[in-house]
């Protein structure tokens, strides 16, 4: 299935598993046969997904209900583009290290489009394309990476819980607690439920 959404609306979130080449991070990096996930898929890893609209973000209710529910009262714009970001050779070079946070990682792409790569419970990566009007947020604990594709630019709302928290920790950072609660939490999970269902 390549759509993620069947109501005939543009897909704005994508994932599918990668390819192991080299090649440039900024291509989209299939398998061969192409393998897409649902989103589904993505919620069993903890992580949440919505197409908002871009177009009026700042009067959007959806948004404003999300925010409210999820407690997000932080928010900041961020233009990734090599014009307008600061530094920006060593801050892409570090979106791609493969990473955890101890908070939640919730961006919604205003414009252009990028990739989310994260690791599926067997540690496989999936890439998760997200374009205008598509929101993610990476659970705490779980390692990811970005990059840009090959459009090289993104603008995309950052939001938080309260004081924004940007520290990195770059793999392996297995004895944290937020690292320790995420395994617990889906990855073990998972193994569990087939053990069970044996
Ligand atoms: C599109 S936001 C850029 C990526 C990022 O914020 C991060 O990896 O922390």
């Amino acid at each position: 299935m390549e759509g993620q959404f069947q109501d005939g609306k543009e897909e704005v979130i994508q994932a599918w598993y990668m390819d192991d080449s080299e090649e440039d991070q900024r291509l989209p990096h299939h398998r061969e046969p192409k393998e897409f996930i649902p989103l589904d898929k993505l919620s069993e890893l903890g992580i949440l997904s919505w197409r908002l609209n871009a177009d009026d973000w700042e009067n959007d209710e959806k948004l404003k209900k999300i925010r409210e529910a999820r407690g997000y009262s932080y928010m900041d714009i961020c233009d990734v583009c090599p014009e307008k970001l600061p530094n920006y050779e060593a801050k892409i070079k570090n979106f791609f290290e493969e990473h955890l946070r101890t908070d939640e990682e919730i961006r919604y792409c205003l414009e252009g489009s990028g990739y989310f790569d994260v690791r599926d419970e067997n540690d496989q990566w999936i890439r998760v394309a997200v374009k205008k009007g598509g929101m993610i947020v990476l659970p705490a604990g779980m390692y990811h990476r970005f990059t840009l594709d090959t459009d090289n630019y993104i603008k995309a709302m950052r939001l938080f819980v309260g004081e924004p928290v940007w520290t990195p920790y770059n793999r392996p950072h297995d004895h944290l607690p937020a690292r320790k609660e995420y395994v617990e939490k889906i990855i073990n999970r998972g193994g569990n439920q087939a053990v069970e269902a044996r």
